[in-house]
């Protein structure tokens, strides 16, 4: 499993369901950038249907916000020439999440979530996420992530 700015975030942050790396039940996303992209995958099992067929909308919700947020951290890396190592990782929440399902999401199939960073501001980052099923762009959205202290949710 390829490495991702999820491994980079200390134990108290790595409890999230779509992203932690210590939450046995998630997902565990590994975010990671693909040339100027970010991307992830995500393969989903049967039981994640809604439609027959089709992956349900909240999974795809929750893939686009987790990569949404990792998309952020590894943006704030890079504007503060963070070199990557231990638990140095930028920390980011969702501030706002949209989210525009543009055809059914092919269940059978391994997913794949690009984002593109559009903005970096201070403590806010906006990327913009695609969600391919077998190479076609099924769902779109865009996540607000903002940059939070060490101490947050303690
Ligand atoms: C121990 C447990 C730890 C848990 C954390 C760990 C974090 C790392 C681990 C990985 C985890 C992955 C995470 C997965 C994704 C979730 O599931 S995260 C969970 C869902 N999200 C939340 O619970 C967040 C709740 N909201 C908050 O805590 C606060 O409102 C926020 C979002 C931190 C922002 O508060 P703030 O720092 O006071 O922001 P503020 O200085 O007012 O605004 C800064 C900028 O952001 C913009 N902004 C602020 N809020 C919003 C908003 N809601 N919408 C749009 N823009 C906003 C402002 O407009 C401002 O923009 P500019 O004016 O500079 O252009």
């Amino acid at each position: 499993m390829m490495k991702g700015i999820q491994d980079y975030y200390p134990d108290h942050f790595g409890q999230c369901y779509g992203c932690g790396r210590l939450n046995e039940h998630g997902y565990q996303l590994k975010t990671a950038w693909d040339g100027e992209e970010t991307l992830t995958r995500f393969t989903p099992s049967a039981y994640h249907t809604a439609i027959p067929g089709s992956v349900y909308g909240g999974l795809l919700a929750s893939l686009i916000d987790c990569h949404g947020t990792g998309s952020a951290a590894l943006a704030l890396a890079k504007e503060k020439g963070i070199q990557l190592e231990g638990f140095n990782a930028p920390r980011c929440v969702t501030g706002s999440l949209q989210v525009s399902y543009k055809k059914p999401t092919p269940i059978d199939s391994t997913l794949e979530i690009r984002g593109i960073i559009k903005e970096v501001k201070g403590k806010k980052v906006v990327v913009e996420i695609r969600l391919l099923s077998k190479g076609e762009v099924c769902v779109t959205g865009e996540v607000i992530a903002i940059q939070v202290p060490d101490d947050f949710g303690k």
